[in-house]
């Protein structure tokens, strides 16, 4: 068995990058841009055709296992994890930075078995990193080991977050709630990639010692999930205990000390969760 996921672990860097080379050569190009579940929930046709050909590519090596695709759940799929191998893919994870060539976007490829992720890579594109994890077999970036930072004190601390999507005011306003709380620990400074996959990958490379968010879906978040705890980092709910990664939210950071103190700063909220949704939303 582990000899099988390594080979779907080597399959899922390779189509990675040939998705990472379509991402590029059509960021230059026209867009056609569509939305989703708000006007600012942005999907592109290359968001659609780069999963497609992820999901075939990996159809034909592994013709049983199953998929959760960003745009297969936007198209209709359901979104329910089961104890089969399955694919957890976000095509473009950061379609809105895609569509304004702000240039971090990444394509994000989780497998799970027995609803536990045993590989993640995260390949940033532009940047031409490819982020693998397996699991109890370490994080790397471009072949190099990836550790999270030691910081210990939040005071010294850099954050990373995202608005998202809603533009809901309730919602509009706790992201306003928690980031004024954040800042004003005072941490050293708050930043946001754009892309949550991107965003943890920076945790597990000890650039940034938290990333939270409340909004998140379980193909921006399955693959950077393991990346974070086989770099040494922990994953919790934003309002403490165990990560779930349909719950759409999480904290991802570099110890049990840093995720703890951020939480008691965040004002929490509960989108719905991704396996209850008819379809993406
Ligand atoms: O839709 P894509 O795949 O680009 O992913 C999302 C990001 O990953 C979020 O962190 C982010 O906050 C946004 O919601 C964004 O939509
Ligand atoms: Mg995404
Ligand atoms: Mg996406």
């Amino acid at each position: 068995m582990a000899d099988l996921w390594q080979s779907a672990m080597d399959h899922a860097v390779a189509v990675a990058r040939k998705a990472g080379q379509v991402v590029g050569k059509a960021l230059h190009d026209d867009r056609k841009v569509m939305t989703k579940s708000s006007s600012v929930d942005l999907v592109t046709q290359t968001d659609q055709k780069v999963e497609q050909l992820i999901i075939r590519s990996v159809k034909e090596k592994f013709p049983t296992h199953r998929f959760i695709g960003e745009e297969s759940v936007a198209a209709g799929e359901s979104c329910v994890l089961t104890d089969e191998p399955t694919w957890i893919i976000d095509p473009i994870d950061g379609t809105t930075n895609f569509v304004h060539t702000f240039p971090f976007v990444a394509i994000s490829i989780g497998f799970s078995v027995n609803k536990e992720v045993e590989f993640g890579v995260v390949y940033s594109c532009l940047e031409d990193k490819m982020f693998t994890a397996r699991r109890g077999r370490g994080a790397f970036c471009n072949g190099a080991p990836l550790q999270v930072s030691e910081q210990t004190d939040i005071k010294q601390s850099m954050v990373a977050t995202e608005f998202g999507s809603s533009r809901a005011p309730e919602t509009v306003e706790k992201i306003f709630c928690s980031l004024r709380n954040i800042l004003c620990i005072p941490v050293q400074g708050v930043r946001g990639a754009g892309t949550a996959a991107i965003n943890m990958c920076l945790v597990a490379s000890g650039c940034v010692e938290v990333y939270y968010e409340i909004g998140t879906h379980v193909w921006d978040v399955a693959a950077g999930s393991l990346i974070v705890t086989e770099a040494g980092g922990v994953l919790m709910d934003v309002e403490g205990g165990d990560v779930d990664l349909m719950s759409r939210k999480i904290v991802a950071a570099n110890s049990k000390t840093i995720a703890e103190r951020i939480i008691e700063e965040i004002a929490a909220f509960s989108p719905p969760r991704d396996d209850v949704l008819p379809q993406h939303q």
